[in-house]
């Protein structure tokens, strides 16, 4: 069995895969103080309260925080008896090499979105995955990736409000009612939220333009469900996109005989 590992900036997400379906997706904070032994404690438990059989006897990391991966790999070595295929890692290949500027690290969730993509629905498709930063990944005919779009993540841009001004307390994400909001909490929503389905409708429609092609969008991340149900802002949502990219991804190095 595969163990999928996908490390944002905010949640880690384990993802168990037996070569057919995930058997369980388990989520920690990010930290990457977190050592080996706890990320085995906190795995086995979890394991043991949902009565999953496993047998892992491969992982594959993507991690957008670099200091992260140490721990992760260790992870491998001591429990599963195995070295880890890293997403970014000149010894994982990809599928379709991504076309960037020369010594761009992309970053390796979007190769993963990408891979997962174009797996999925074939190529001119605009992931947007809301994460801690919202991103929009370019996903050429070909199936490469070919840049996109990096913005502050909804999460981000409400603490970003309540960290520089004094008198904006913490708010969570919702729907608003209205635009026009009475009172402070209302206000906060409304901008980032009518901001949020403007930034995603704008950015997609002036990618379609630079691309001068019909393209498919779709989302992944927490925080797309919120925005699905407001407007037709996405083709589809797909919250396992990223983990499936993991397997892709995979199964390609497998084939290439590279593990
Ligand atoms: N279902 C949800 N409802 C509300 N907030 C969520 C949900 N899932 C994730 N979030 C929030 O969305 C932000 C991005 O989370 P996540 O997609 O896990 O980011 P990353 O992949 O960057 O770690 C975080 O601030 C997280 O707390
Ligand atoms: C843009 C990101 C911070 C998004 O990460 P996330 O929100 O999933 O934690 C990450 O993909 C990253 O660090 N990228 C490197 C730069 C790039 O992709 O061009
Ligand atoms: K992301």
């Amino acid at each position: 069995m595969l163990l999928c590992i996908d490390c944002g900036n905010t949640n880690t997400v384990f993802s168990i895969w037996d070569g057919e379906r995930f058997l369980c997706t388990l989520r920690t904070s990010t930290h990457h103080s977190r050592t080996a032994d706890a990320y085995f404690t906190w795995f086995s438990t979890l394991i043991k309260h949902y009565g999953i059989e496993t047998d892992i006897t491969e992982v594959i990391i993507s991690s957008t925080v670099p200091r992260v991966v140490f721990n992760l790999r260790v992870f491998a070595d001591r429990f599963f008896n195995c070295r880890p295929l890293v997403v970014g890692r000149p010894e994982c290949l990809l599928p379709h090499p991504p076309r960037v500027d020369a010594g761009t690290q992309v970053g390796p969730d979007r190769l993963v979105n990408t891979a997962a993509a174009f797996d999925r629905h074939g190529g001119d498709i605009i992931v947007v995955d809301f994460g801690t930063a919202t991103t929009f990944d370019v996903v050429a005919a070909d199936g490469a990736y070919v840049g996109g779009v990096i913005a502050p993540g909804v999460n981000l841009s409400l603490e970003a409000l309540h960290m520089a001004a004094a008198a904006l307390p913490h708010v969570d994400i919702a729907k608003p009612q209205k635009v026009v909001g009475t009172n402070t909490v209302a206000c906060i929503q409304s901008g980032v939220f009518w901001g949020y389905v403007g930034l995603v409708k704008e950015i997609c429609v002036r990618i379609r333009g630079e691309r001068d092609r019909e393209m498919k969008i779709i989302a992944t991340g927490g925080l797309a469900p919120l925005f699905q149900q407001s407007e037709d802002l996405f083709d589809r949502f797909e919250d396992d996109l990223t983990m499936h990219g993991l397997t892709v991804i995979h199964a390609y190095n497998k084939e290439q005989g590279t593990l």
